[in-house]
């Protein structure tokens, strides 16, 4: 798990330090960590560094400070270096003279006598420095021309010019990068919105900053293999937890199925359906306990509803049973539709059993609308008004999963690919979501860690074609494999030949 700090956060933690660090040494850490990766850029793509040429975007800021000052450096390994300065007036002093004065070259935009575009599509590497934390809106002047140009790699310096640092959104133009470096820690434009896309790979440079607790946190491999559920030696196929899902309709059995197909691949315990689905659940999954309706199913310990059941009377029947029956439950797709409809649905809720809503965006639109609560481009600010408004988590999908709490805890989930944004695949999620609060995993946890392996199983389908939701049921059981091998854990009953150790939940003895 790693933190994300906000910019505020950030900047406090920077002041502080700024105060007690004899002068520039702290941007010329940053630059020193910005010229090192910009090296191994270098040297990655072209197979050296000495006469490679490097141009570097500078605006008015500290961030056209920190690529002047690596400019410096990477002039002190005899690569060729030239600074476009898009604010001339206002660039870092100390920056600028150092990279003079170790025989950097300096341009100032618009050219005098030189094609600043020419320029920047002969480089070998491309440096961004054109705003930093202090960036707001798209890119403007010269610089969207230059961007524009860049054939080269590029290494956004702090984050891509033209994103926004603390949604990750992006309004116009702005810069995509290959290597973001960033300083101190994780800031949101590196884990939201369109900010993941935008930055490529993130590398961390450390400053020595004193942070508070971050504003999010991300989940990674090992943080979900270390609390997934594992049955032991005396677990039965209930003791596991039982996932109930009611999805599905004649119109949309398949809903049904694939909830029901993820709840499977997830557990090793057992699912249970109840719906207008049943024969064809039964047919695709003949392990799935199925029946009519929820008041028939019998027992269990978390409730998916909402998949394909309609928004119309008999789905909101459904979601009502689901309610009286007062087990943790994830709310999803038509379910949410229904609350947003028929709000009273509400007061069926028992108070004390923890509600997951797991939205796209018009799902939250309407749900958020009546109860005051808007999405804009701050997601994790809606994610959370809505958790604190309806006393659930809310799951917010999209390209980057944001996770809220009641509490204002959150957990994001950035996506590397965009495969998942296929019909059927909000399905698989659910099915994940409801099979971690039957096996009782912490509501926030449960979402987070299903987006996790749902977004894994994802790229583990598609590695770089197109899949469908059905693919991604196959690939669950391997993205929950690495989870847990990441946290240490072997799987039961995984032992490697004529080994005699036990597996972690044996018993040992003597
Ligand atoms: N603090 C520290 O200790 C350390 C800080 N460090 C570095 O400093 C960076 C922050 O520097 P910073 O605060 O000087 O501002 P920065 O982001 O360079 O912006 C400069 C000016 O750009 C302008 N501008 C705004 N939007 C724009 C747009 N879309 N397109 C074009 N221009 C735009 C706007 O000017 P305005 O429009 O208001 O005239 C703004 O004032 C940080 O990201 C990190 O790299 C590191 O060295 C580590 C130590
Ligand atoms: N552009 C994208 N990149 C990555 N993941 C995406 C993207 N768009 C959607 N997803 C993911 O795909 C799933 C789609 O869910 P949903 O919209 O409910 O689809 P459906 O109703 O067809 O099942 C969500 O988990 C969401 O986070
Ligand atoms: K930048």
């Amino acid at each position: 798990m790693y933190g994300v700090w906000t910019v505020e956060q950030i900047r406090t933690a920077e002041d502080r330090l700024l105060a007690v660090t004899p002068d520039g040494a702290l941007i010329r850490r940053a630059a020193f960590g910005v010229a090192t990766h910009a090296l191994a850029l270098l040297r990655e793509r072209t197979g050296g560094v000495a006469g490679r040429r490097v141009v570097l975007l500078v605006g008015s800021g500290n961030n056209g400070g920190d690529a002047l000052w690596a400019g410096y450096y990477l002039r002190k390994r005899s690569v060729a270096v030239t600074a476009l300065l898009l604010r001339a007036d206002r660039a870092h002093p100390e920056g600028l003279a150092a990279l003079r004065r170790a025989g950097g070259r300096t341009v100032e935009v618009p050219a005098e006598g030189a094609d600043a575009e020419a320029l920047v599509s002969g480089a070998d590497l491309v440096v961004d420095g054109i705003v930093g934390l202090s960036a707001h809106g798209s890119l403007r002047g010269a610089a969207p021309a230059l961007v524009a140009a860049v054939r080269a790699p590029v290494l956004a310096v702090d984050l891509p010019s033209g994103v926004d640092p603390d949604t990750g959104a992006v309004e116009g133009d702005a810069v995509r990068a290959s290597v973001t470096v960033t300083f101190g820690g994780r800031k949101p434009v590196h884990v939201l919105g369109r900010g993941p896309a935008r930055c490529g790979e993130v590398r961390l440079v450390d400053l020595g900053l004193d942070l508070p607790e971050p504003e999010l946190r991300v989940l990674e491999a090992a943080d979900v293999g270390r609390r997934w559920r594992m049955p032991g030696p005396d677990d039965d196929k209930y003791t596991q937890g039982v996932t109930g899902i009611a999805a599905g309709s004649s119109t949309y059995p398949g809903a049904a199925v694939l909830a029901c197909g993820s709840a499977v691949r997830a557990t090793s315990g057992m699912v249970r359906y109840a719906g207008w689905a049943a024969d064809e659940v039964r047919s695709r999954w003949p392990e799935v306990v199925a029946t009519g309706s929820v008041e028939d199913a019998g027992r269990v310990q978390a409730w998916v509803v909402g998949p394909g059941l309609g928004t119309g009377q008999a789905g909101r029947d459904v979601l009502a049973a689901v309610f009286d029956d007062g087990v943790p439950t994830c709310v999803d797709a038509d379910g949410i539709s229904l609350l947003a409809k028929y709000p009273e649905l509400w007061d069926r809720r028992d108070p004390d059993a923890a509600v997951v809503l797991t939205p796209h965006d018009r799902e939250f639109a309407r749900l958020g609308e009546p109860l005051g609560v808007e999405l804009g481009p701050d997601r994790v600010a809606a994610a959370r008004a809505l958790a604190a408004r309806t006393n659930s988590v809310v799951l917010l999908k999209g390209n980057a999963t944001v996770v809220a709490d009641q509490d204002g805890r959150v957990l994001v989930n950035p996506a590397r690919s965009s495969w998942l944004a296929t019909a059927g695949s909000g399905d698989v999620l659910t099915g994940l979501v409801g099979s971690l609060l039957a096996a009782g995993e912490d509501p926030l946890f449960a979402a987070a860690c299903a987006s996790w392996v749902h977004v894994r199983a994802g790229e583990l389908a598609a590695d770089g074609a197109p899949i469908s939701a059905a693919d991604v049921l196959g690939t669950i059981p391997a993205a929950v494999r690495e989870a847990v091998l990441a946290a240490g854990r072997r799987p039961p009953l995984h032992r490697p030949e004529g080994a005699t150790a036990l597996c972690d939940d044996e018993p040992r003895h003597g």
